[in-house]
């Protein structure tokens, strides 16, 4: 078996984690006799200084025929001028638009021995495990109008939220497929009180819900579920919500699990090939010191073997190891420990068994 991977490591802490975590991906491959060949290519602000554009058709290209993409980060001080005409950021969107992953799935599992490295209250956090499906290809993030003009002398900004049905049915589909290998419930968020986007979003919900009886639809509001994250995460399953409310809800969600640094996701469409990356950022504050958290990266590789490759051991041998690892104490600077990004992986590969 034989599989083409484009690694996009991106910007700041991006190379370290993706380095990394290609020692454990490669490993864990060869385990179950699969060969990976990696192919290398710039995107975000490095892009931008080698092309003068954050993601060049080439990549873009390679990215579309592989059989799976693995991405660290992009973006940084160095290219946050606000009146910059190309930004970092744009080459991820266009990557994601351009791939077609429009379902971001981001799993938050708290970790036993994690509960105390979170600032929560430990009775809110033992038995924590959700998945939040984030649409990805649409809403404020993409919608038309978009852009800025001054009229009669003051400048005003445009952002446009916008979702058509079917975008809606096909993302609320994937989470009520994942529902059923679950808790049987999914919790579909949104602002309906407010957003004729999210009305429409709970109508093409109820829709799906009816396709599927013998799952349970909870609607919340994005404000009541940004709180029930923190009071009482346990009793979330399935998540699926529009892109921004995702995006935010994510980093809240992170939180519970100790860092940043832990959360993977992959980005799938409607077949086989996805994108994978953690949800951190690129972390200006600690890069090129060596001592980034690689497990969010680590875990997103496990996805991809998932979901891309189809080898579900190979996947499970990832998470058991990194379980083990951190049952066994052994933590990331950002966890209350010294490891480096180097020695946490050594410790990951160790525990992959054979
Ligand atoms: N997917 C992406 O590429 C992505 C995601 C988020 C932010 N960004 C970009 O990254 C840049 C920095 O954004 P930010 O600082 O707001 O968010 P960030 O996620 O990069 O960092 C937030 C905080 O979390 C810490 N952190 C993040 N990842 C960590 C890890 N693996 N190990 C230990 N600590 C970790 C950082 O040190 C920082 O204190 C911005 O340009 C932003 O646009 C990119
Ligand atoms: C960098 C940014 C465009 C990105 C997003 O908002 O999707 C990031 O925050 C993420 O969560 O992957
Ligand atoms: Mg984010």
């Amino acid at each position: 078996m034989d599989f083409n991977i484009v690694l996009l490591p991106g910007d700041g802490i991006g190379p370290e984690v993706v380095g990394q975590a290609v020692r454990v991906l490669t490993a864990a491959a060869q385990a179950e006799g699969a060969n990976l060949n990696f192919n290398e290519q710039l995107i975000g602000g490095c892009s931008i200084d080698k092309f003068g554009t954050a993601l060049t058709d080439e990549t873009l290209a390679a990215c579309q025929a592989a059989d799976a993409v693995l991405l660290g980060a992009v973006g940084g001080p160095k290219w946050d001028d606000p009146q910059a005409k190309v930004r970092p950021e744009q080459g991820l969107l266009g990557l994601r638009k351009g791939m077609a992953v429009f379902a971001n799935l981001r799993p938050v599992r708290v970790h036993p021995d994690l509960i105390s490295a979170s600032p929560l209250k430990p009775e809110r956090l033992a038995g924590v495990d959700m998945i939040v499906v984030r649409e990805l290809t649409g809403g404020l993030y993409f919608g038309q109008p978009k852009g800025r003009e001054v009229v009669d002398g003051i400048e005003r900004a445009v952002d446009t939220l916008v979702y058509n049905e079917e975008e809606i049915r096909r993302v609320v589909r994937m989470a009520f497929k994942l529902a059923e290998q679950r808790r049987k419930k999914v919790t579909s968020v949104d602002k309906a009180n407010v957003l004729e986007s999210s009305r429409l979003w709970r109508k093409v919900t109820a829709e799906v819900a009816a396709e599927f009886p013998e799952i349970e639809l909870e609607n919340m509001l994005v404000d009541t579920a940004a709180m029930r994250l923190v009071a009482s995460p346990a009793n979330l399953d399935v998540l699926v919500t529009e892109n921004m409310f995702g995006d935010i809800l994510t980093d809240e969600a992170s939180v519970l699990t100790g860092s940043m640094g832990m959360l993977p996701s992959a980005s799938l469409g409607a077949d086989g090939a996805g994108l994978f990356e953690p949800i951190h950022g690129s972390a200006p504050d600690i890069a090129g010191k060596g001592i980034a958290n690689p497990l969010g990266t680590i875990l997103s590789t496990a996805l991809l073997l998932r979901y891309s490759l189809k080898l579900p051991k190979a996947a499970a041998r990832i998470e058991q190891a990194v379980d083990q690892a951190i049952s066994d104490g052994l933590r990331t600077v950002d966890l209350g420990g010294k490891l480096t990004s180097q020695q946490m992986t050594d410790e990951v590969i160790a525990r992959l068994g054979s």
